[in-house]
Formats: structure tokens, C-alpha cells, sequence
């Protein structure tokens, strides 16, 4: 379930009015989702989503908004916050922070092939450059420091051989962090979490479009390379084993290298990029899976996976190489 909070038809079209989107027509709660309360919403002029933030507040939430504005304007399918008559895109429903956005066609990909991969891979670069001039910052809040905070949290609850590896994957990733080839790879806004299922495909079978990507409360400023590795991870491996598919790796990697061409830095940083990604996610994992948040409304997501990922790209380092 994905409604925590219940919004009534005066509510949604309280907000509406503000935004002069005309009369709702149609109010619908959306069943999936785990963090947020999020409602499809029709109205004369379109339809939209309604999010009404549950953990995020007030402070932190213009980075990620005024984010999806800003490339939203530069032609990337984002979700586009609607903003009221003084330009404010965080609005209150229901004593909540909301926002309003557009809504993407078409669903999710859940079995991609190279095809979709290198929809992804285009459209990932297009998004790093039409970043570059985002004016606000806020880095990744789960980059190297919250692994640094959180490694030594969940260690206790794992066996010697996960243990091990945890470890000297996170002494690997800070020594990586201080040398100079890390230091020059290119930075700017990145989405952080972009998994199959936070990007749209919409079209006949086969020839599916890409609609855009959305879900960026995970978003910060790191390295444009990690975020591709975040892909790569989710998008182009077999899920049962994590065992790389090439392919679509290839695929992917090459368009995001036809719109935005790798340095030498971020070719030969790849594959630690990758096991970085590997990390992020298995800590955040095995943190919601042995620290639940109290009253929470997570259902953790198996950490397993993610060892399996990284013990995969620890063992069978992967390296792209064009032409
Ligand atoms: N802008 C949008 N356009 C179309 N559908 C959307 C949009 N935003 C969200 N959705 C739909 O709502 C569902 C839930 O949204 P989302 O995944 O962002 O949930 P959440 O609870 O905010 O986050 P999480 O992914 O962490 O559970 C998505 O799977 C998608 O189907
Ligand atoms: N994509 C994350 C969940 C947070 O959005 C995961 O699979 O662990």
C-alpha cells in the first residue's frame, strides 16, 4: 500500500485550484511505492501526480524539486513540479510537504534488453549535462561518509565471510576516494537510485519508448560515473546470480558515451565505480533490514543480492572499451 495519508477530493483540488489546473475529475490512491503517499490525479487540464511526503521535510525537499524543474525545462523527461501564482513548487496537503507533477506514460521495464538499455544509457547522459548548471547542492547522502557511518552499524549483524568483504570493500572505495583519477572524474547532479523501477517505457512490444525517469529523493551531487554504475548494476545483470550481461552493459555504456564521451579516468574507473555502487546499496539494504526505522512502513529489501552483486564485480571486474 502507498497511501498513508488519505487525501479528500476538496484536498486535491484545494492544491488544484492554486495551481489553476482546473476541476479534478478523478482522484486515485496508487498502490505501489513504500516511502511516500503518491495519487493520480485527473483533471480538465491533464493529469498529474499527487506525492505527499512522509519522511522527507520541508528543508530538504527543494534540491530534489527544484532539480526535476531544471531538467524538466532542458527537455528530460522528468516529472515536472507545478508551481502556484509566486513560482512555490512545495505546497502542504493535508499538514504534509506535496508536490505536483506530471504525470509519465507508459510502465515500468522489468525485464530489459539491450533495447532498453540503451534508451537508459542515452537518456542518462543527456540528464548529467543538462545538469551542469544546477545551481544548488546537497551531496549524495548516501555517499562514501554515510558508508563510512554505517558499515561499522550493521557489521555486528553479519556473518565472518560477508563481514570480511563489507570491510575491504569499504577500505578499498576510501583509498579510491583520495586519488587523484577519482578526484578528477566528472561531477554535477546525479539521480542515484535510477533501478527499473523508477524509469517509464511506453509503446507496442519491441519498440518501446523511454518516458522518462522519475523517483528522485535519492538524487545528490557525485560522480557522473557512479550513477551510470548504479545502472549497469540494476539494468544490464542477471538478478538471480548478479552475474553481468554484456550486452546490454556494452549497449549501455556506449550511448551514454555517444552523448557525453568518457574520460580515461572514468573507463579505468569503471569497474571500481561499479563495486562502489555494489556497496552503496548493500548497506543501505542490510541497514533497513537489521535497523528498521521505528513505525516503519518499509519492507526491506533482500541484502543478499547486493553481496552476490559485488562478489560478482569483485571477481569479474568489467571493462568498457570503445569502437
Ligand atoms: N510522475 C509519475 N508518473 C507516472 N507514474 C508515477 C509517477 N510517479 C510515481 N508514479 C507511480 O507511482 C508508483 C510509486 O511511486 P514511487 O516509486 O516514487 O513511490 P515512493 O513510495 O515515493 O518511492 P519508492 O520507490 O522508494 O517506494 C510508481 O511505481 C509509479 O507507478
Ligand atoms: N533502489 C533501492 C531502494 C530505494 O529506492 C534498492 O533497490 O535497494
Amino acid at each position: 500500500m502507498a497511501v498513508f495519508t488519505e487525501v479528500s477530493l476538496a484536498d486535491a483540488q484545494a492544491l488544484v485550484d492554486r495551481l489553476g489546473l482546473g476541476p479534478v475529475t478523478a482522484l486515485r490512491g496508487i498502490a505501489s511505492g513504500i516511502e511516500n503517499t503518491n495519487y493520480f490525479v485527473t483533471t480538465e487540464r491533464g493529469e498529474w501526480v499527487l506525492t505527499l511526503f512522509e519522511r522527507l521535510t520541508h528543508a530538504q525537499l527543494p534540491f530534489y524539486l527544484h532539480l526535476m524543474k531544471h531538467l524538466a525545462g532542458r527537455g528530460i523527461p522528468v516529472p515536472d513540479p507545478q508551481a502556484d501564482a509566486t513560482g512555490e513548487i512545495l505546497h502542504t496537503v493535508c499538514g504534509k510537504p506535496a508536490a505536483l507533477v506530471d504525470r509519465l506514460s507508459g510502465g515500468h521495464q522489468l525485464a530489459p534488453s539491450v533495447w532498453h538499455c540503451r534508451q537508459v544509457g542515452q537518456m542518462l547522459a543527456r540528464m548529467h549535462l543538462a545538469g551542469r548548471d544546477y545551481p544548488r547542492h546537497q551531496p549524495n547522502l548516501r555517499g562514501l561518509d554515510w558508508w563510512i557511518e554505517t558499515v561499522p552499524v550493521v557489521v555486528p549483524h553479519m556473518d565472518e565471510s560477508a563481514r570480511q568483504l563489507i570491510e575491504d570493500e569499504l577500505a578499498f572505495q576510501r583509498h579510491l576516494a583520495d586519488t587523484a583519477g577519482y578526484q578528477a572524474l566528472p561531477r554535477g547532479p546525479v539521480h542515484a537510485d535510477l533501478f527499473r523501477d523508477n524509469v517509464m517505457f511506453d509503446g507496442l512490444p519491441g519498440h518501446e519508448k523511454l518516458t522518462g525517469f522519475f523517483d528522485f529523493y535519492f538524487a545528490g551531487v557525485d560522480t557522473w560515473l557512479f550513477d551510470l554504475a548504479v545502472c549497469l548494476n540494476d539494468w544490464c545483470i542477471d538478478l538471480p546470480t548478479g552475474r553481468l550481461d554484456e550486452d546490454r552493459a556494452s549497449a549501455m555504456v556506449a550511448a551514454y558515451d555517444a552523448e557525453c564521451p568518457l574520460s580515461a579516468d572514468e573507463l579505468r574507473l569503471l569497474p571500481a565505480m561499479m563495486r562502489a555502487g555494489a556497496l552503496r546499496f548493500w548497506t543501505s539494504r542490510l541497514w533497513d533490514f537489521h535497523l528498521p526505522r521505528e513505525a516503519s512502513m518499509l519492507k526491506p529489501h533482500d541484502p543478499t543480492h547486493f553481496e552476490r552483486v559485488l562478489r560478482e564485480r569483485v571477481a569479474n571486474p568489467w571493462h568498457w572499451m570503445r569502437g
